[in-house]
């Protein structure tokens, strides 16, 4: 459970970045070399949260939206032009030898395991560079090949394996140290589903038996769903919503859909107080606020113009939820 203490602690983070605007043909380019055009994008403006340890909080938004370059803060890498960072007591950026022996980070489209050599031996290499104790490593090389059922897996060259087996070699290569803190950064990009759930279930057995705290950030909504407690959403470079997935459902999620199989000649019925998404010759699809509208009253003013032969309700799902969050702040 969450107890926010604070470990984590923005406070008016900002970050620009100038790029070389680029001109069209070879004359505009030579000029461009001499007198180089920049522009300036803003990539966090003002970014200021706290997270309690033990927390798993998923970081989310669309493209571009500055979710990479705040991990990319939070975990030593960009220094940032406004704003203070403390975690766990360290500004990362400052005291990042000291600091990154008490996180891990992944980040899903690069590899910090060594391309040509069996995944042990990086993990040895890794021992080595975080001076981890002999008993120590022992023990979670044993815990995580075992959570993460890698027995067979490690003594192959990273080259060799699916991206499902590296992605679990690279979060087990992350946690060899003993982390607090783990920045996982699109952890199940391109995974199929079973290693999907291969993944999440560790990252929750992780966070509930070892208290570890987890920030993640993703684009598929049901990672959040099946794991995030709270979600940061930030979209241009500001933070635009702080809470709990409970709370996003309350206030986008309390529609549902339903869909109604039926028999006989009837055009499309008008049913007040719900909207009519789809009429066809044996299916009418329905949203409509639980609250305002029950089913058996849907069910009944059907019933009195046709046989109703099967119903399906859905809730609104999460990316849904999403969408209409973005659309809210024009992002
Ligand atoms: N090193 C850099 N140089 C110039 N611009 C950068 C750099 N890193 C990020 N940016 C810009 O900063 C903005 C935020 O990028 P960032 O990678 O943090 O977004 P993101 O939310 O992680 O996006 P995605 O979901 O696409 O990974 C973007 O406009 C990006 O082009």
């Amino acid at each position: 459970m969450s107890r926010n203490n604070g470990m984590i602690r923005l406070e008016g983070i900002g970050k620009s970045f100038k790029v070389a605007t680029r001109t069209a043909g070879l004359k505009e380019a030579a000029k461009a070399l001499f007198a180089r055009k920049h522009t300036v994008v803003e990539a966090l403006k003002d970014i200021s949260f706290s997270i309690g340890e033990g927390e798993v909080v998923g970081y989310i938004g669309p493209n571009g939206a500055g979710k990479s370059t705040t991990i990319k803060v939070m975990s030593g890498i960009l220094v940032p032009d406004d704003g203070s960072c403390s975690i766990m007591g360290y500004t990362p950026w400052k005291d990042r030898a000291e600091y990154v022996k008490h996180i891990g980070v992944v980040f899903g489209q690069r590899s910090q395991l060594w391309w040509d050599v069996p995944v042990l031996d990086s993990f040895e290499l890794l021992r080595d560079i975080y001076k981890i104790p002999e008993a120590q490593y022992k023990a979670n090389i044993s815990m995580l090949t075992e959570m993460l059922a890698l027995e067979t897996i490690v003594q192959m060259p990273v080259r060799q394996l699916s991206l499902g087996q590296r992605m679990r070699c690279e979060i087990a290569a992350s946690l060899l140290h003993s982390p607090k803190l783990l920045f996982l950064d699109e952890p199940t990009i391109g995974l199929d589903a079973v290693s999907k759930l291969a993944v999440r279930s560790f990252i929750k057995k992780l966070n509930k038996e070892q208290g570890v705290t987890v920030i993640l950030t993703t684009h598929d909504m049901s990672d959040i769903e099946a794991l995030a407690s709270r979600i940061l959403m930030i979209g241009k470079g500001s933070l635009l919503y702080d809470g709990s997935l409970e709370e996003l459902k309350g206030r986008f999620g309390s529609g549902k859909t339903v869909t109604v199989d039926y028999r006989g000649e009837s055009g499309p019925i008008e049913i007040p107080g719900a909207a009519m998404l789809e009429w066809s010759a044996e299916r009418a699809v329905y949203s409509f606020d639980p609250e305002q509208l029950t089913l058996a009253e849907i069910v009944s003013r059907l019933s009195a113009f046709v046989e109703v032969v099967d119903i399906e309700v859905v809730a609104k799902d999460i990316d849904e939820m999403i969408v209409r969050l973005y659309e809210e702040h024009k992002i």
